[in-house]
């Protein structure tokens, strides 16, 4: 069996000053599963999406995606971000179809000129997730679950092989949802990786393999049944998490 792994973290602690965000951070990811990430606010989710994509700069500690440093993985490609609805400026005037374009960017040749196969795998990305008609509409038009689908299929079109999603259920409607949900089924299923933050718990175990449940630190890597047991989640919510779990099926 290959034994690169789609995602590695080792050790990995980041710092806004004096708030420490991950502490001694470590888990794999094998190629071709949907890994769930829950814990509650300020648990440390957006960070390690962050620290994945090279944007903030660990104390210590290393990341590796598919055997490479998070710079050389994101110039090549190999992996896309959906961010979190907060961290996006929505006011920014681009199209639906140019947010789907800069998936291409690190394609575009020395012209940055996209060429046919460029434009076709836009369309075919926004097909994809149901916004071929609305590709002219500003991406600030949109709802927040078509916005959502909008960067879903910016990754779609990047080709990215490890695909991070930061609360991609958040505030969306339930046709954005179901899609969202399908779609990343479909990608683990294409060999892609997946591994997304939700605080949906209900729909852990139909979108996720696996889930990981994160309070700075990883409390637990383990099926999505047993992240839900009531004892796991009062380890990362508290009284909170035996709230949620009582209202699951
Ligand atoms: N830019 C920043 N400067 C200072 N502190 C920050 C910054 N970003 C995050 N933090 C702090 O780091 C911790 C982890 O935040 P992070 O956004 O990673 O959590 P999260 O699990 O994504 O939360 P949520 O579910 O609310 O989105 C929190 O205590 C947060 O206040």
């Amino acid at each position: 069996m290959n034994d690169t792994w789609a995602l590695e973290v080792t050790d990995l602690s980041v710092r806004y000053g004096d708030v420490r965000a991950l502490q001694d951070v470590g888990f794999r990811l094998r190629t071709g599963r949907v890994t769930g990430l829950v814990g509650m606010n300020g648990s440390g989710k957006s960070t390690l999406f962050r620290s994945v994509m090279g944007l903030v700069r660990p104390v210590s500690g290393q990341v590796r995606i598919l055997g490479t440093g998070p710079g050389h993985a994101r110039r090549a490609g190999l992996v896309g971000y959906v961010p979190q609805e907060e961290d996006v400026d929505w006011t920014f005037p681009v199209s639906v179809r140019d947010v789907v374009m800069m998936g291409r960017y690190g394609r575009l040749g020395p012209t940055r000129r996209p060429r046919r196969a460029d434009r076709e795998a836009v369309t075919a990305a926004l097909e994809r997730v149901g916004l071929a008609d609305l590709a002219g509409r500003r991406i600030g038009a949109l709802s927040g679950g078509q916005r959502k689908r909008a960067f879903v299929a910016r990754c779609l079109a990047q080709d990215a092989r490890l695909m991070l999603l930061d609360e991609p259920l958040a505030g969306v409607d339930t046709t954005s949802a179901t899609t969202i949900t399908g779609l990343l089924r479909e990608l683990a299923a294409d060999g892609r990786t997946v591994l997304v933050s939700t605080h949906d718990l209900r729909s852990l175990p139909a979108m996720c393999d696996d889930a990981l449940l994160l309070q700075r630190r990883v409390l637990l890597h383990a099926a999505p049944e047993e992240v839900l047991e009531p004892h796991n989640l009062a380890r990362a919510f508290g009284a909170d998490g035996r709230a949620a779990a009582e209202v699951l099926p």
